[in-house]
């Protein structure tokens, strides 16, 4: 069984076409992955030559498609857009500036193959460019840290977004030399003529398991940035902001059509929330939700504990990759690997947010008013809790 598999599957997708019948399959998956303007989200078409790439360079190459309904008064407005999930190449013991240069050389196959599969947008995972040591509390992984405006990742990216027309959203872990040093965890968005548009630092920064991040960064002070891109208008939610809900409010509230959710997290902790939050994200806002993970599984030299009473260990276990994207009527594609490097390919036709906005009505029953009512009063110190007690306890 592959490493990393579901149970000898690259998929649950995969898992469940083996065992469920067709004519059943149809309906389990109707339930499962939702419906896109009333039929099964479609697969793409794409081009031999780069489906052949991916079976010579063994990555993993899905797509998706989905559709908005034709309207009489503007054009359909369908935006190809790319994820990629990667594992390290070389192990954690190397040499850090060849092992930034493995995983350089990894994804650039992987961005010139969705760049030849005509993808407009693409999505790197969190911190791409090096293994995610953070679990660790080791400082020396700080050296990985470059600059959002000249750092080698980010040039790399942009001579990639140069070659293709194609917009790059590339995180990293930035060194802010402006500022004497500090250290973010952030997205830099790069446009399709290789000029950066902007920067987003991940707002939420977590203390879970393993995930001593809070050791190398803090939460973000860029807010919820929109970059009105040549493909659309587009922004970053970095991975452990999916479990904040106003997180992804706020990027709605500022006009996100497509917000992409670059992540590194692993099975034990987290698989069975993966498949719900980002979908979730994406009906609550009204927006597709686009989210890549990280896959692998990255050993590090010294054992580490992060005091949750486990064994000194060392690694954060399995990075499941499963990276997916979901529309804002709920539904949703099929995810790439959980045991290998992998590019999603999909088409999104953007008329689906407003659509679903004029369906549903979020937008306008979302009692703003009620809500900020309320922040304002918890945030002070002498907030009570609304409880109404049974006067019969
Ligand atoms: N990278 C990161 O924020 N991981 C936290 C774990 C999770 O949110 O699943």
């Amino acid at each position: 069984m592959a490493e990393g598999s579901l149970a000898g599957f690259a998929s649950l997708e995969e898992l469940l076409e083996e065992y469920v019948p067709a004519d059943k399959l149809q309906q389990a998956k109707r339930v499962i992955y939702g419906l896109n303007v009333g039929e099964p989200v479609g697969e793409l078409q794409l081009d031999a030559g780069v489906q052949e790439r991916a079976k010579v360079m063994d990555f993993d190459l899905r797509s998706a498609l989905f559709r908005a309904a034709p309207e009489q008064m503007r054009p359909p407005r369908v935006v190809r857009i790319g994820l990629i999930q990667n594992k390290i190449v070389l192990p954690t013991t190397a040499p850090f500036a060849a092992q930034a240069k493995a995983i350089r050389d990894r994804v650039g196959q992987m961005l010139d193959t969705a760049g030849q599969a005509g993808v407009k947008v693409v999505c790197l995972q969190e911190a791409w460019h090096m293994p995610f040591a953070f679990c660790t509390r080791e400082k020396v992984w700080c050296e990985f840290a470059e600059s959002a405006e000249t750092g080698e990742s980010v040039a790399f990216c942009q001579a990639a977004a140069r070659r293709w027309s194609m917009v790059v959203v590339c995180p990293i872990l930035e060194r802010d030399c402006a500022h004497n040093d500090t250290v973010w965890n952030t997205a830099v968005v790069i446009g399709h003529n290789g000029n950066i548009i902007g920067k987003h630092r991940k707002n939420h920064i977590p203390r879970v398991g393993d995930f001593n991040e809070s050791t190398y960064y803090m939460e973000g002070n860029t807010g919820h940035p929109v970059f009105e891109t040549a493909f659309g208008k587009i922004a970053v939610n970095i991975c452990y902001g999916r479990h904040h809900p106003m997180n992804w409010q706020a990027f709605g509230m500022n006009g996100a059509e497509l917000v992409f959710n670059p992540a590194a997290t692993v099975g034990d902790l987290s698989e069975p929330l993966w498949p719900v939050e980002a979908r979730n994200a994406a009906i609550a806002n009204s927006y597709f939700v686009a989210g890549i993970n990280r896959v692998g599984t990255e050993s590090f030299p010294r054992e580490f504990t992060s005091g949750d009473g486990k064994p000194a260990h060392k690694d954060f276990g399995h990075f499941y990759g499963s990276s997916y994207v979901a529309a804002p009527d709920g539904s949703r594609g099929p995810s790439l690997a959980r045991h290998r490097d992998g590019l999603m390919v999909a088409d999104l036709d953007l008329n689906l947010c407003r659509q679903t906005k004029d369906k549903w009505g979020f937008q306008m029953t979302a009692r703003y008013d009620m809500y900020a009512d309320f922040f304002a009063k918890f945030v002070k110190p002498d907030f009570k809790p609304q409880v109404i007690r049974d006067p019969a306890l």
